[in-house]
């Protein structure tokens, strides 16, 4: 372990050169106001991360076991007042530029104003919205951000509204359920008071579905979520001929097919994914893309109607199921399936020792990409999940 000087040392170079390449760049040194360095070079990110890591190290050990520790336990209150500034949409209370008073923030958001006060000051002890005077609010970058992209907005709504509170109902689903890998049998129907897994839920409440999509597609800007890494880790390029199709199983509202689709010049994408979803995406499909990307209701637990496509492409699934759904999942392609049909998989990999670094937390950056080829059976499904030729 480096000392606190050592580490130390390493921050101040790898902060000098991220000030560096600003300067170059005539950019302002980043802030709480205004983040410049959202659009580093890829060269660069790898010090951003690096300073990332090194930082909290430092914090953590300066603050010792106590310190750290404390601040994981009291970590609900920065997610409550999120909370409250996400569902009473304290964000687009406050003007883009300039301030406002805390007095109007109520009156615009019906939260009485002692309250308003209290959760925005909480969130600002985290740079979300800085006061302008004692009795004024003007937004940070964070906070701004919040206002102005609603794929941000929709991110924290899906984090901190839907999945948090149902996090806070595991240890009792583990009581009662166990590790029984049933659908319904989760935290989440607990929590929605449903006897529905969560995407039939979902299917039921399509605000919460277009949110969930609208929050998944943000995620995907992030460097280890990128969807070029799904670009470059497979050779599209073999597929891309006239009259080929890829079935985007589990699509969502297609957001990744509109990224191949722009990265391949002929392949055909069929999105398939619950009826309610399919209906959302159809109705936002940009116009460029249709001829491209069309949608199908289909149920992944069926079996598959479509004859031999060139690619059955899971983004994304199977870490949402036990075992024994995932193998239902690929037992019903089978009978579409071809010599040559592929099937990609496309998943988060944990790693088999603990992560501490702070920038691979959110999920390790590299995803790995199964390709499957040749005729398939069950059995080696189950057993063998390399090669199925
Ligand atoms: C975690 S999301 C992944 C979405 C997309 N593949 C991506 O990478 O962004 C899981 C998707 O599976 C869909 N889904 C869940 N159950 C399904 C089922 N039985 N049949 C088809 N799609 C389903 C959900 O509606 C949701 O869009």
């Amino acid at each position: 372990m480096s000392s606190l000087t050592t580490l130390a040392e390493e921050i101040l170079a790898n902060a000098k050169r991220l000030d560096e390449h600003l300067s170059s760049q005539h950019l302002s040194a980043t802030s709480f106001d205004h983040d410049s360095l959202a659009d580093l070079p890829s060269e660069l990110e790898s010090t951003r991360k690096a300073l990332i890591d090194s930082t909290q190290t430092l914090k953590q050990l300066s603050q010792g076991p106590v310190g750290s520790s404390m601040e994981i336990i009291f970590n609900w209150t920065d997610l409550l007042s999120l909370r409250v500034i996400y569902e009473f949409k304290l964000s687009q209370a406050v003007p883009i530029e300039g301030s406002t008073t805390y007095r109007d923030i109520s009156s615009k958001s019906g939260l009485p104003e002692p309250l308003v006060r209290r959760f925005m000051r909480h969130a600002m002890g985290n740079h979300i919205f800085a006061e302008a005077s004692p009795d004024s609010v003007r937004h940070t970058a964070a906070s701004r951000m919040m206002a102005t992209d609603p794929g941000f907005f929709d991110a924290v709504g899906l984090e901190a509204s839907e999945l948090a509170p149902t996090a806070g109902r595991v240890i009792e689903a583990l009581k009662r359920y166990g590790d029984s890998g049933e659908p319904n049998e989760t935290a989440f129907s607990m929590a929605n008071e449903t006897a529905l897994p969560i995407y039939q839920f979902l299917g039921q409440h399509p605000e919460r579905a277009r949110r969930f999509g609208s929050g998944m597609r943000f995620f995907t800007k992030g460097e280890s979520w990128d969807l070029k890494h799904l670009a470059s880790g497979f050779d599209w390029a073999s597929v891309d001929r006239p009259g080929a199709t890829v079935v985007d199983v589990g699509g969502n509202n297609g957001s990744v097919s509109q990224f191949l689709a722009r990265s391949t010049r002929h392949i055909t994408f069929i999105v398939q994914d619950l009826p309610g979803t399919v209906e959302q995406g159809r109705a936002s499909l940009p116009v460029e893309f249709q001829g491209r990307i069309e949608f199908m209701a289909h149920d992944f637990f069926t079996e598959q109607t479509l004859q031999s496509p060139d690619v059955y492409l899971f983004r994304w699934i199977m870490h949402n199921w036990s075992d024994p759904y995932c193998v239902k999942m690929l037992q019903n392609l089978i009978p579409t399936m071809r010599h040559g049909s592929r099937i990609l998989i496309y998943e988060y990999v944990l790693e088999d020792t603990p992560e501490t670094r702070l920038t691979e937390k959110m999920g390790p950056y590299v995803s790995i990409l199964c390709e499957f080829s040749g005729v398939v059976h069950s059995e080696k499904l189950v057993t063998d999940g390399t090669s199925l030729d």
